[in-house]
């Protein structure tokens, strides 16, 4: 459906994307993973045509066929709210702080779908229901900075999804986010683009991209260093950077018989730990001594970690 040939970016004087070529199918999951700088983010608004001033993009991007990489900035917008949606890292940039959430909603319905006023606004109540919104009637009169950040990304989603469409590109959806909405967050990412047509995720967090996505593409330096179906790429890696990235993980294998492995100088965080993780309110440790919170379980059967979230893992444990 949508497919990159030789997509170069170039910004401030370097080629920050060099010749990436990959397709996004319908139905599938898409994960892009790779350092910070490699390249991800400036692919991705490529795709959108979403580029800064004084980047500039070369190569081919197709939808169904039909180059777009040059289209005018009107054909642009047409696609982008009909075709593709986009959830950013931040959501306060995406966001209109000076306009009802409702509005922002409507908006999209009314430019895309050219939905009155009446149609638009109960279409942004049943989206905002969607997402799972808390009080979804009363969020609708509500503007950004009255929501918290959780919040405020279900709005982004919402918008992202409102005109359904074929795909759906997510950059570092959680990072900004409370630890403890995370989860909720993929979660929610993950029900409603089952519904659409494909999705692309931009992520650090490789248990992320292993529970979620079908295929995963590796970048580093700006080039796609390895590419293919997530179970055989993380099983057997063949570029070292990517054995690399896997080699930070906890190995539960490992965990199993023995203590878990603290990954040294790493900020804990949903990215470090591998899938399954389930966060609670209060830590979950077996012998219910720690009180911290939050606090994170994961794989319960087989091993608990607890940490605190200024002062790094604190107890790790394997539970039996
Ligand atoms: N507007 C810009 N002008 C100049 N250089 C830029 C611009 N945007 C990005 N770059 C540079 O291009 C390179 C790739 O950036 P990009 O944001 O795509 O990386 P990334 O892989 O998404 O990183 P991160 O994971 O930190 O978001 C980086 O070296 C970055 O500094």
């Amino acid at each position: 459906m949508i497919e990159v040939s030789d997509l170069s970016v170039r910004a401030g004087g370097v080629r920050a994307v060099d010749e990436v070529s990959f397709s996004i199918e319908p139905g599938r999951r898409l994960g892009l993973i790779g350092e910070s700088g490699s390249g991800k983010t400036l692919t991705a608004l490529a795709i959108m045509g979403l580029l800064p001033d004084g980047v500039t993009a070369t190569g081919s991007v197709r939808y169904r066929g039909d180059e777009i990489l040059h289209l005018s900035e009107h054909d642009r917008a047409k696609l982008r709210g009909e075709v593709m949606g986009m959830v950013f890292q931040e959501p306060l940039t995406a966001l209109n702080p000076v306009m009802r959430i409702g509005e922002q909603i409507a908006e999209t319905l009314r430019i895309h779908r050219g939905a009155s006023r009446r149609e638009g606004r109960a279409a942004a109540g049943e989206l905002l229901r969607r997402v799972q919104m808390p009080d979804p009637e009363d969020k609708l009169r509500s503007y950004p900075h009255q929501l918290s950040g959780g919040q405020r990304q279900r709005v982004v989603l919402a918008i992202a999804i409102a005109c359904s469409p074929e795909l759906v590109i997510a950059d570092e959806p959680t990072t900004a986010l409370d630890v403890t909405v995370q989860a909720e967050i993929l979660r929610l990412l993950d029900a409603v683009t089952v519904e659409q047509a494909a999705f692309l995720l931009i992520t650090h967090d490789l248990p992320v991209v292993s529970s979620t996505c079908d295929e995963v593409l590796v970048m580093y330096g700006g080039r796609i260093v390895e590419r293919g179906p997530t179970d055989a790429v993380f099983a057997r890696p063949r570029h070292p950077y990517t054995a690399g990235l896997l080699d930070a993980l906890p190995d539960l294998d490992e965990a199993a018989g023995a203590r878990l492995r603290a990954i040294p100088g790493t900020v804990p965080a949903l990215g470090a730990f591998p899938s399954g993780c389930v966060f609670r309110d209060r830590c979950e440790r077996a012998d219910g001594t720690c009180a911290r919170e939050p606090a994170l379980t994961w794989d319960r059967d087989r091993a608990a970690a607890c940490w605190h979230p200024l002062g790094g893992p604190v107890a790790e444990e394997v539970v039996r």
